[in-house]
């Protein structure tokens, strides 16, 4: 069930952006090329994994988690928001401060009512910085989180609360290394 996702990770190139070996994968990246194949096993193994129970809304946050919020979104009915690195000023936004390995910016939610019932899904874990902001911004909003699922866990990473993925790597200067699936 897991081929392509693990036998497209073995192979995915590394660049380096200053110290962070940064992988480079489809999923993650939306580059060379997204065979649908490779996102239908995704969104299978996601669906099978999440507690969509009593679910309002998925939540997403820009770019790399539209594409699987989208193949969720279509194969459950559940409507979804991107939580976009551009500013709308809609009322009830709630910024959020974002910080990775390598960048740090600025986050916008909105569609979320207080008491909503949500899951939240993103393409890689690595400091988890982007989730602790997201998981922030909900609370402050008064969501409520049913499940956080990634799809690539890289590397030990505490968001505060559990978490499901559907792959663990490591990732060297010379490439990846999957270590553990899930679901
Ligand atoms: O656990 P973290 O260290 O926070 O890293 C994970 C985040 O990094 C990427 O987002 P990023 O905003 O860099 O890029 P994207 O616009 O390509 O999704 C990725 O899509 C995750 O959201
Ligand atoms: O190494 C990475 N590759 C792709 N996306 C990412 N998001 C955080 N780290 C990475």
């Amino acid at each position: 069930m897991f081929n392509k996702l693990v036998e497209s990770l073995k192979t995915c190139p590394i660049v380096k952006r200053g110290e962070y070996n940064y992988f480079i994968h489809p999923i993650s990246d939306g580059v060379p090329i997204v065979e649908p194949a490779l996102l239908r096993e995704v969104a299978v193994l996601m669906l099978r994994a999440l507690d969509l129970k009593g679910v309002d809304k998925i939540v997403v946050a820009e770019a790399m988690g539209i594409h699987i919020g989208v193949a969720l979104s279509l194969m459950t009915d559940l409507p979804l928001t991107i939580i976009r690195k551009r500013e709308y000023q809609l009322s009830g936004e709630v910024a959020l401060h974002q910080t990775t390995g390598y960048s740090k910016g600025e986050l916008y939610l909105n569609g979320i009512e207080k008491g909503d019932r949500v899951v939240v899904i993103d393409d890689v874990f690595s400091t988890g910085g982007t989730m602790k902001a997201i998981l922030k911004g909900l609370a402050d909003k008064g969501a409520e989180v049913s499940d956080v699922l990634v799809v690539i866990k890289r590397g030990e990473c505490d968001i505060g609360r559990p978490y499901k993925y559907l792959v663990e790597i490591e990732v060297t200067k010379s490439g990846v290394n999957v270590k553990d699936t899930k679901f």
